[in-house]
């Protein structure tokens, strides 16, 4: 009996949620950019997401749930509930299918019993009667037919509870990925979002709880409802008898619940850990093999394994200890039953097939029970896993990307930086600029110069509305960047990466990344641009698969540079790698450089690492301690002995070749126009 339900309940929830996870993780390996990822694991100092605004509860229902539900935090709990179950209602026709196919299936499972007790005392009587004066054919086929359609009404219903699922977690994991893609990244990037997980993993919880636990739990309400019913209408003196155990189970399983429910929280956490150092060792393997720290991370690995393993054991002891002593208390109980149930029969009291009956229904009705239990942990699990994508998809990006005005594509006007003052969310207090003043021309080509660490990329990032300034502001053409869409000011910003990300697909689609529409001429055109001749060199061309290329740094930048190109942008802003590139790509690279200066209006914002780029820019800027101490042509810096510049420069190239090699390296340089 009880024991029969016991051993039938599928998988914890804990464990599903470890098995779901372990998947996410490993998609985390393929898909997330390096660049990123190494960002993420080598940021040591906590970034703290905006808090979320809690929703409070609108309806009366809503808060007595709240109260009724064993779970932190109220008021999100029922806020997240009204979203799941709003998040069902494109799908009320197939689920009030799907429910009238489930009663109509439970309705013939629950005649099983009375059935059986009735062939019972059919063959074990002298004289049998069929009830409705049928024959024994009639009756047979009846009950076939009978059969048979519980049987389709049950797998109509799986069916369609499975793909209305499916549909709602569809529709989630885009809705979530919207939300995600338009966050700032920020939020993103430092994992604190922790988007990937609530993508795969907790959307599918939620749509689980909607459906299948939908559908579980009803059948469940309708099991042992019914059950009891019957058992009541076959002896309610028996009844009464298996009801005592109902107590003392409940509550096992309600202590049950919320210690796997800790334990399933702890143990994700630990899934979380080991898939952070599977990721970082993964990502740096070449590190990783380099320094032959291969036993070193295994040891590292094995270590979180292990915290997973001990947690493991938790549950399965408990899990144990659980199904053990429902399932002892259940047959006990059935032994009992079966001993008042059979002194009955003997008196006569009631039949044989009656004692079958009822003990089959009390079978149901334990499994109604336990099926309830898991109905409950589950939504408690939807509920949580629901909280998390909501809070994605309610989220507020700090920087919308869709509201502002929209900026004609081929308006120019002067770029300034007026007074800013710049710190990283995650690092409040440093700043990283200070009152920072610069002014770009139309088509005027300025090349930052710095220490490393100075803050030249963040120029950058403020440029393209990664951030917002804490002080001051960027201004095109004189009006304030905030004003304008994201969207619309990106469109008009070409952007060359110190690390340029490519996308799976070929060349031609990396290079008409964010330009689907551009036709093969375009691409061309702008690899042509970009000195991309080693595309032509291939035997697919720019059909290519990119995946299969292992493409130098300079490639790479170039195939950049012509992406940029691409969108015919009136402000280019070109990061340039730290690492040197061999002669001939540095030639190639400045070569698309300068053709770039030369015919177009663009204005270009340099972040310059090699003199070769510097000295093209038409104006080179000093950035030291947040703001630019000086500015001049390359000329003028060069020459000027106590510029700030040419001591730079100096402490940048190899300080054991000395002043000699620097002058050599200086004068090798051309300059364009300067
Ligand atoms: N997302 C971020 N969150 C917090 N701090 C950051 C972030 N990005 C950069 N920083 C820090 O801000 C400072 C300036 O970084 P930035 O990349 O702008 O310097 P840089 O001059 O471009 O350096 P490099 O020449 O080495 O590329 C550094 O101390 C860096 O560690």
């Amino acid at each position: 009996m009880l024991g029969i339900w016991a051993t039938s309940c599928s998988r914890p929830p804990a464990l599903i949620g470890l098995v779901n996870r372990t998947t996410c993780s490993q998609r985390t390996l393929v898909f997330k950019p390096r660049t990123s990822l190494v960002k993420q694991f080598q940021a040591h100092r906590p970034y703290t997401t905006p808090p979320t605004p809690t929703p409070t509860p609108k309806s009366n229902n809503a808060s007595i749930l709240s109260r009724v539900l064993p779970f932190r935090g109220g008021s999100q709990n029922t806020s997240s509930l009204r979203k799941i179950v709003a998040l069902a209602k494109p799908e009320t026709k197939p689920l009030l299918a799907a429910i009238g196919l489930l009663l109509a299936s439970s309705a013939v499972s629950m005649t099983v019993p009375f059935t059986i007790g009735k062939l019972i005392d059919f063959f074990s009587t002298n004289n049998p009667q069929i009830p409705f004066g049928l024959s024994t054919w009639e009756a047979s086929a009846l009950l076939l037919l009978l059969f048979t359609a519980g049987a389709a009404a049950n797998a109509g219903r799986a069916m369609i509870m499975r793909l209305a699922g499916q549909r709602i977690v569809a529709r989630l994991r885009e809705k979530t990925y919207s939300a995600a893609l338009k966050q700032e990244v920020e939020f993103v990037e430092r994992g604190e979002g922790d988007v990937l997980s609530r993508l795969s993993v907790d959307t599918s919880i939620v749509g689980e709880s909607v459906t299948q636990n939908l559908s579980d739990g009803l059948r469940a309400v309708v099991m042992s409802s019914v059950g009891l019913g019957a058992m009541f209408y076959v002896s309610p003196t028996l009844t009464v008898l298996m009801l005592a155990v109902v107590p003392p189970v409940s509550l096992g399983a309600v202590f049950y619940g919320r210690y796997l429910k800790k334990l399933s929280n702890k143990t994700q956490e630990a899934v979380g850990e080991m898939t952070k150092v599977a990721t970082e060792s993964l990502s740096a393997l070449r590190t990783v093999q380099a320094f032959n720290a291969v036993p070193q991370e295994q040891q590292k690995f094995h270590d979180r394994v292990d915290k997973i393993l001990v947690l493991a054991r938790k549950e399965a002891i408990a899990s144990g200890i659980f199904f053990g002593s429902t399932g002892w208390s259940g047959n006990i109980t059935l032994l009992a039953l079966l001993g008042y149930g059979g002194t009955l029969v003997s008196h006569g009291t009631i039949s044989v097939g009656d004692l079958t009956s009822l003990l089959l229904y009390t079978v149901y009705v334990g499994s109604g029970l336990q099926m309830l239990t898991s109905f409950f942990s589950s939504i408690m699990r939807g509920i949580g896993a629901g909280m998390r994508v909501f809070e994605v998809i309610d989220r507020t990006p700090a920087i919308p990307d869709d509201s502002g005005l929209a900026v004609p594509p081929d308006r120019r006007g002067v770029v300034r930086f007026e007074g800013i003052n710049f710190e990283y969310p995650s690092r409040k207090g440093v700043e990283i600029l200070k009152d920072f003043n610069l002014e770009m021309a139309v088509g005027e080509s300025i090349a930052i110069v710095g220490e490393s660490g100075g803050g030249k990329s963040s120029i950058h990032s403020l440029l393209l509305r990664y951030y917002d300034p804490v002080k001051g502001k960027v201004t095109f053409d004189g009006q304030d960047i905030r004003e304008f869409s994201a969207t619309s000011w990106r469109s008009i910003i070409g952007v060359v990466p110190q690390d340029p990300v490519l996308f799976t697909g070929t060349i031609a689609t990396n290079i008409a990344f964010g330009n689907p529409d551009a036709t093969r001429e375009q691409i061309e055109s702008a690899a042509r641009e970009a000195n991309c001749e080693f595309i032509w060199g291939m035997p697919k061309g720019f059909d290519t698969e990119i995946g299969r290329l292992s493409l130098s740094g300079g490639q790479r930048q170039r195939l950049a540079i012509a992406r940029a190109l691409l969108k015919n942008p009136v402000i280019l802003a070109l990061d340039e790698a730290t690492s040197s590139l061999d002669a001939t790509s540095e030639r190639r690279v400045n070569d698309a450089i300068d053709k770039i200066l030369r015919s177009r209006q663009t204005t270009c914002l340099f972040v310059a690492h090699r003199l070769s780029t510097i000295a093209r820019a038409e104006r080179i800027v000093v950035l030291e301690g947040g703001r630019i101490t000086e500015s001049g042509t390359y000329r003028e810096l060069v020459t000027d002995e106590n510029s700030r510049f040419r001591a730079l420069m100096a402490a940048q190239l190899n300080a054991a070749a000395g002043e000699s090699l620097y002058i050599d390296r200086v004068s090798e340089v051309t300059p364009t126009d300067n």
